[in-house]
């Protein structure tokens, strides 16, 4: 099912003050895709997720469901299911019990019921766990019981806010994949709320990034990292450097940009609406940059401050003449001859992972 949020705003007014915490949100979402809403603390995301399952009313917009505007109606006539950080479980009922819950209410046959949970068991990964209560699953399992509970109703669309969070770093890694898999396997309209970039980037089709209530950017992880609009963007997804300059010339999509701190050209490629003179910054990512020129265009000087090797990496500090320091990552260092900290070293980049955006 589609879900459209058309010019979405939520403002809160509490004592007096008002708070525009979800500012003209315009969206669809198509069938079966994976939407994640990404940001700070306090951007908006939640607020987002609670217009769509009904527990907000918006100040503005609309919602809609397969174009059906459900936008004053209650969370309870929307058939959209929600799976909480904290799993939400009822502590003494066992994993199927917790599955079939809202089923009881469908009041469906014996068999067709147990049919139904079996399937849930199978696609989540609780099989031989059906007996067991939620205290005595570990929090990935708990996770999977919500996750079979909200898709056993058979909803429209399916909401996740925070999921993973109460879970350790390797089980959040691989409960990602694992929710990814399920949400293409039933082929789930979903929308996933998460302040973890690398999350975002590795379960969705599409990434929503907010900041203080406004849309940021809307796009496939691939753009979000490589193309980012603004530096909030750029700066929120992955580590990144930035060169500051003016427009010199254009020509289709390279872009030449002075640096007078560095009394240097470089050739990037256009990323916005960009006319000569105009004040810009290049968007470099640290793997970017590279100790060998092969047919790379353009070199940076610098100073290296430090320098550490990680086995299948090397970061490096390079401090700019102007004082910035770049941060670099290189790969395959054992072929590589290694920099001298305190001596001057050259780093390169080519014109295609130079993004030029407006200052
Ligand atoms: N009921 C409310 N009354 C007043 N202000 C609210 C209310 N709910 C949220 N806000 C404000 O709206 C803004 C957005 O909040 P929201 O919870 O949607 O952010 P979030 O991105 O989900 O943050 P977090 O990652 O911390 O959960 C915040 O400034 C918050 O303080």
């Amino acid at each position: 099912m589609s879900l459209i949020l058309k010019n979405v705003r939520k403002v809160f007014t509490s004592y007096g003050t008002e708070t525009v915490a979800v500012d003209d949100f315009d969206q669809e979402i198509r069938r079966g895709q994976l939407v994640t809403l990404l940001g700070p603390s306090g951007c908006g995301k939640t607020t987002t997720l609670r217009i769509i399952a009904g527990f907000e009313v918006p100040t503005n917009g609309r919602v809609l469901l397969d174009g059906k505007d459900v936008t004053n109606l209650p969370p309870n006539r929307r058939n959209i299911s929600m799976v909480f950080q904290s799993y939400a479980l009822f502590p003494h009922l066992t994993v199927e019990e917790n599955i079939s819950f809202g089923l009881k209410l469908k009041r469906l046959d014996r068999s067709t019921m147990k049919k139904k949970i079996r399937e849930m068991t199978d696609l989540v990964g609780l099989k031989g766990l059906e007996k067991r209560r939620p205290d005595q699953l570990s929090g990935g399992q708990q996770q999977r019981v919500a996750l079979a509970r909200s898709l056993v109703m058979e909803p429209s669309v399916l909401l996740f806010d925070e999921p993973l969070s109460n879970l350790d770093a390797k089980l959040r890694e691989s409960m990602r994949l694992e929710i990814r898999r399920i949400q293409q396997e039933v082929n789930i309209t979903s929308v996933y709320v998460t302040h973890d970039q690398v999350e975002a980037m590795s379960i969705s089709d599409i990434i929503v990034v907010m900041n203080d209530g406004k849309v940021m950017q809307i796009g496939s992880p691939f753009d979000i990292y490589a193309r980012p609009q603004n530096s909030f963007v750029a700066d929120f997804i992955g580590r990144v450097n930035f060169i500051d300059g003016e427009v010199e010339s254009i020509n289709g999509d390279s872009v030449t940009v002075s640096s007078s701190s560095l009394g240097k050209k470089f050739v990037g490629r256009k990323g916005g609406e960009l006319s000569p003179g105009d004040g810009v910054r290049i968007v470099l990512r640290p793997e970017s940059l590279s100790d060998r020129e092969e047919d790379k265009i353009n070199v940076l000087s610098g100073k290296v401050l430090k320098y550490v090797f990680l086995g299948s990496n090397v970061e490096y500090e390079i401090e700019l003449p102007d004082g910035k320091i770049l941060n670099a990552v290189t790969f395959n260092p054992i072929e590589r001859k290694f920099p001298v900290v305190g001596k001057e070293t050259d780093l390169y980049f080519s014109k295609e992972s130079a993004w030029v955006i407006n200052n």
